[in-house]
Formats: C-alpha cells, structure tokens, sequence
C-alpha cells in the first residue's frame, strides 16, 4: 500500500502543491487530474524520488521510501514519464531490458529469464515488430508503447504514469487501458495523471483533483465524481452524459460551446 502523507512540495523555494493526503492500495488505479501547470508531475515527481518534497512523507506498506537507493525503489516502483527522449542509438528490446537493471547483479548481463520478461511485455503491448527498431526513431506513441513496455518489465508493485495515453492513437489507447485494467486486477497499484475524464469514469477507483495548490480525493469517480467538479477543475462549462455499452454504463465528457 502507498500512503502519501502531508505532503508539501515544489521547486526550490517554490511551494506548488500543499499538504496532500491519499492512500493507494494493490488494485487501485489513481487518476491524478487538473488544469495544465496545477502541479500533477510534481506530485508524480515527488511520489518516485525525483523531486525532494518540502514537508511530509510518502510511505509504502508502512515504511518511508524516501531515502531509499533507486535500486530498492526500482523494485517497487516503476515510473513512465511524460516524454523520455534518448539520442542513445538503443534498440527497442535494449530499452525493454533496461527495466530488469535493478535485478542484475553488478556489471553483469540480463539472463534469459530477463529476455523472457522482455519479449513477453512487447507481446502484451503488442510491439514485438519493433523489436530490433533504433528507439530515437520511432514515432511518439511508438516510444511511449515501448516506455510502458519497459515498466510491465520491471515488475513492480506500484506503476506511475504522467499523462500516459499522449501520443497514443483510438487503437493503443485501448491496448494500454486493458492491460492497465489486467494489472490492477493481478493487484498492482496504478498511479496517472490524465487529461481524460472519460478514462478517470471508466476505470479509475479514485480521482485526485489538483487546483490551486490543493488536492481533492475523490473515491470511486465513476460514481461520485460529478458535472460540477470537472467544472471547477478546468473552468469550462461541460456536460456529463452517460451511454450503456455491454450493459455498462459508461460517462463521456462533452464541451458546451
Ligand atoms: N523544473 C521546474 N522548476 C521550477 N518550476 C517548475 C518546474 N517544473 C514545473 N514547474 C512549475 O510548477 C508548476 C506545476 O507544474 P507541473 O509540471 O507539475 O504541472 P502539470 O499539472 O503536470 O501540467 P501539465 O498538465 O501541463 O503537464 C507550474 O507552475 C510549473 O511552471
């Protein structure tokens, strides 16, 4: 279980978020949502050690990680960020690998069973053709495929995802959004930030609405999250409609223009 505890943080002097308060638990998937700039990658920062927070802790299964060496932390958590360039001239499956660095012993090679997991999370995302592909020069939704990949290769407990559908075409979108929900169900934790209400709707267990240095929890958001929040949060006027599909009913978000 992740707890995030009285966290304050920001940069340098700067104090972007205040004071935030939320526990994931396995099968949890987190949907971190507000406006451009509110302050959701520096949570997410914040949250996997990239970023020293100001005040409070953040503590999985009881204990603070936030001295933890990145090996230690790696095993736990695993973080696909907004956008990862390399100018490295890597393969894809190289990059797969790199998810398995902090189970190799010192300066030793991955084994089989790490190609194993490696191909296995091409297969899951589907990107197996791009296997031997110089990772600089996929498209931008080819790069966060192979990302995501990497991060099923790590195996951790706990996935923390900024923006994780940018560049994903209708198609990919579904791929990662199953295999999102697969991975909570096999227990792991999910932490995102997203743009997209519908998806907050359709598999979230718990919003955070981040404004104004604040940041609003918000259980079971199909249900409870509401016209009037979404409102707030991006200071539009919206519309909340919901359709049945397989005898679910599912809620879209439209624009009042
Ligand atoms: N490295 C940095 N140094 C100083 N300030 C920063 C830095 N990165 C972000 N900020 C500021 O912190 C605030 C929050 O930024 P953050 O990137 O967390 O927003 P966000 O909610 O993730 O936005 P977006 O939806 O556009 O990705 C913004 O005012 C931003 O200008």
């Amino acid at each position: 279980m992740l707890e995030v505890r009285n966290l304050s943080c920001g940069y340098g002097n700067e104090r972007v978020l205040e004071n935030v308060n939320f526990i994931a638990k396995p099968g949890d998937i987190v949907c971190i949502m507000g406006s451009n700039g509110s302050g959701k990658s520096t949570l997410i920062k914040t949250i996997i050690g990239l970023l020293k927070p100001h005040k409070g802790d953040v503590l999985i299964d009881g204990n603070s990680i936030l001295d933890w060496a990145w090996r230690r932390r790696a095993q736990v958590i695993s973080y696909i960020p907004q956008s990862f360039n390399s100018t490295f001239q890597y393969r894809v499956k190289d990059i797969i690998l790199m998810g398995r660095t902090s189970y190799l012993k010192f300066a030793s090679s991955p084994s089989k069973e790490d190609e194993r997991i490696a191909e296995e999370a091409m297969e899951t995302l589907k990107i197996s053709h791009l296997r031997n592909k110089i990772y600089s020069q996929l498209s931008g939704g080819e790069r966060q495929l192979v990302k995501i990949a990497q991060a099923l290769a790590q195996q951790s407990k706990i996935i923390v995802m900024d923006e994780p559908t940018n560049n994903l075409d209708f198609g990919n979108q579904m791929v990662m959004i199953k295999h999102l929900i697969q991975s909570a169900e096999r227990g792991i934790t999910i932490i995102m930030a997203t743009h997209l209400p519908e998806h907050t709707f359709l598999y979230g267990t718990k919003a955070l609405l981040v404004k104004d240095g604040k940041v609003v929890v918000v259980d079971k958001p199909g249900v409870n999250l509401k016209k009037e929040d979404l409102q707030n949060l991006y200071d539009v006027e919206l519309k909340v409609i919901e359709l049945n599909s397989r005898d679910k009913n599912i809620k879209m978000c439209l624009p009042v223009i």
